[in-house]
């Protein structure tokens, strides 16, 4: 499986979430710094996601309608068939499916993500290695912090430092 790592504009770009749990919290974790256009459908809603009053919340179980609109979809209910559907669905709908419990089925995967200012790092092992994929990202952060990584202040400074 490879991978393509793009930036993607999510100027009115809605996401949507099926299932509110442990991990539909922490993808919006994840995504609360770049967009708050997030929906999720899910009969119950974890207590992360409830304190999140900008989180449209559609407190039911899934079908296929709620697709429309979306972009960027996550699969994230614990039921492997629900989520097996939402995959099939989005793919019908033309919007990109992440899916949690079979990430190699979906369109797309999450990387570990660093970001300062303008400036944004996003580490992925393809989904093969999660947690190397977090090392990377943490020991990047830590040379940015330390000072060890110059951003660029300008574009003025462009030229020396590229
Ligand atoms: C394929 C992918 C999902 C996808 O995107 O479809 C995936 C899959 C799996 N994750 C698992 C476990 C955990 N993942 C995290 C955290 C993160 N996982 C993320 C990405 C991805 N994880 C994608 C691949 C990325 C790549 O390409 O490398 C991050 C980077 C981004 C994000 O999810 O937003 C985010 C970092 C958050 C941050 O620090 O910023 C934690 C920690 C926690 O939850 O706090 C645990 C519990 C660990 C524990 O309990 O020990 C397991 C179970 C197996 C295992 O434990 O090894 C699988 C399944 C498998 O590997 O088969
Ligand atoms: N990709 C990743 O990083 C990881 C994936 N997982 C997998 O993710 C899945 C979800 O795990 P958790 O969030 O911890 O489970 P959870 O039990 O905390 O949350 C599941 C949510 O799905 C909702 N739900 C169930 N049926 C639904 C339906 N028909 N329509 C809409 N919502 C529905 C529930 O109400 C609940 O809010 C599990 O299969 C787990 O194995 C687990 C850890 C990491």
């Amino acid at each position: 499986m490879t991978y393509l790592p793009i930036n993607i504009n999510l100027t009115d770009a809605e996401i949507l979430i099926i299932g509110g749990g442990n991990v539909a919290l922490h993808k919006v974790e994840g995504l609360e710094r770049f967009t708050q256009n997030i929906r999720v459908v899910s009969p119950e809603l974890h207590p992360g996601l409830l304190k999140r009053e900008w989180i449209k919340w559609e407190e039911k179980i899934y079908d296929s309608e709620d697709l429309k609109g979306a972009f960027l979809v996550f699969a994230a209910t614990n039921h492997r068939q629900v989520n097996e559907q939402v995959r099939n669905d989005a793919q019908k709908h033309r919007c990109l499916v992440n899916v949690v419990d079979a990430p190699s089925t979906g369109d797309f995967i999450s990387p570990a993500i660093f970001s300062e200012g303008d400036m944004t790092v996003a580490v992925s092992s393809g989904g093969k290695n999660v947690h190397a994929a977090v090392k990377w990202r943490n020991d990047i952060r830590d040379l940015a912090e330390k000072g060890l990584i110059k951003w660029i202040p300008e574009n003025k400074d462009k030229e020396k430092t590229l």
